[in-house]
């Protein structure tokens, strides 16, 4: 039992008071865990682009005030009644998809998307519909069941994972997002292997879905993204080809180009952007008769596909995916041995660090086209 179990927890936590607002350090109040909840301390966490869609104020979903953070690892710090997956001490990952394995969605096989907690994570608050976060009174707002931008966060114990301690938090936060989004947005499909492969974008999720494929056996991984940077990355990451749609000739969509240069059109192809339009080009790209094209990134508010039916008609289909398909509290921890025995990339992917005091610098890393994940101390 540690010492502070049971009492209210002051620490600092970034906030996030308003939409478009830059996050502010402040002091929080975080409460003792109820029934059915883990306090951790955080050391580490990610920076997605999906906190800084929310943060900027495109999420319609986006609640303020509110503590940002899902790519987060951490120490169970204590624990509420009647949890036994996870005991103080261990070495956790919170997951923003839980896993409850009792509700309708988890027995039945065919989805990830838990639905025990989802309701109330969407508000902003702990399954008993209020928050553990408090700054001079006032109630803030958690986000994605995670809050991993405050040192410590309370999560539903359906909500976290116990990982092995030998690996370095520092690298298997990411494990609680972008790398296994892309990881099963490959594996979870049958037939990439020797199949040919587009993937639209080349920041972590998309360079994850060129490893993963590359590792799966695809026999052709065509990276797509307009940042020239991203070339060398792509490549390094095992594309074994790569195109930018602003390099191509006037009037020349990016799906005609791929379909003529793959004899009628990708078997597998993935959006990684979040840009509707590229979407469209993704599924548009695929062959007739079989391809399948899936949705990984998350576009703003009022956003909407289209594309011709004749095109879904004619055999191809649209699909999507949220944190990879993957079942955290079951699949993490084998992917974090996967990690340990050199067979899943994580380390590559860290090109930048930053201090907690440094946080809004990591979200302009984000933008400067040359950061994959910037991985933030929270000591
Ligand atoms: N479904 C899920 O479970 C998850 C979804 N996501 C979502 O996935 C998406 C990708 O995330 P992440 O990899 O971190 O994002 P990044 O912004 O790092 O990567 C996107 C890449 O796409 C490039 N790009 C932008 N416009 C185009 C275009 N028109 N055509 C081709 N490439 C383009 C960007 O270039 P440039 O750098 O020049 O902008 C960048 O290289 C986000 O929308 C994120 O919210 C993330 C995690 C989980
Ligand atoms: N809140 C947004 C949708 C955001 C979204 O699609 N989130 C993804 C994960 S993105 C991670 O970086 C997801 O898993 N969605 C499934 C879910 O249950 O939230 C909106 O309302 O548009
Ligand atoms: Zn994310
Ligand atoms: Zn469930």
């Amino acid at each position: 039992m540690s010492s502070t179990a049971g009492t209210t927890i002051k620490c600092k936590a970034a906030v996030c008071w308003g939409a478009g607002e830059p996050l502010k350090i402040e002091e929080v109040e975080v409460a003792p865990p109820q029934a059915h909840e883990v306090r951790i301390k955080i050391l580490y966490t990610g920076i997605c682009h999906t906190d800084e869609y929310t943060r900027s104020g495109k999420d319609p979903e986006g609640l303020f005030p509110v503590i940002l953070g899902h790519e987060g690892g951490g120490v169970v710090e204590s624990v509420g009644e009647g949890v036994t997956s996870v005991a103080v001490g261990d070495h956790v990952v919170p997951l923003y998809t839980a896993e409850c394995r009792e509700c309708k969605f988890c027995k039945s096989g065919k989805t990830n998307l838990c639905g025990k907690v989802r309701t109330t994570q969407g508000q902003g608050l702990m399954p008993d519909s209020t928050s553990r976060f408090k700054i001079n009174g006032q109630s803030i707002h958690h986000f994605m069941g995670t809050s991993t931008f405050s040192q410590y966060t309370v999560v539903a114990d359906v909500s976290v994972v116990a990982v092995n301690k030998s690996a370095p938090l520092e690298k298997v936060c990411l494990l609680g997002c972008g790398i296994t989004t892309a990881w099963g947005a490959v594996v979870k499909q049958q037939g990439i292997k020797g199949s040919n492969v587009a993937v639209f974008g080349c920041g972590a999720i998309g360079l994850g879905v060129i490893s993963t494929a590359s590792v799966v056996g695809a026999s052709r991984i065509i990276a797509v993204d307009t940042n020239p940077g991203k070339e060398a990355w792509a490549k390094k990451m095992g594309a074994t080809e790569f195109v930018n749609p602003a390099k191509l000739p006037e009037g020349k969509r990016i799906q005609d180009y791929l379909v003529e240069i793959t004899d009628g059109g990708l078997d597998f192809t993935f959006d990684a952007t979040g840009n509707v339009h590229v979407m469209r080009a993704a599924l548009e790209a695929c062959h007739k008769g079989w391809g399948v094209s899936t949705v990984i990134g998350v576009a703003a508010a009022g956003q909407e596909i289209s594309t011709r039916p004749f095109q879904l008609v004619t055999g191809r289909t649209w699909r999507g995916t949220a944190f990879g398909g993957v079942k955290g509290r079951t699949e993490l921890p084998g992917l974090v041995e996967e990690y340990l025995q050199g067979k899943l990339k994580i380390d590559e992917y860290v090109t930048h660090h930053r201090k907690f005091a440094e946080i809004n610098e990591g979200f302009h890393d984000m933008h400067a086209g040359d950061c994959i994940r910037c991985v933030v101390d929270m000591s």
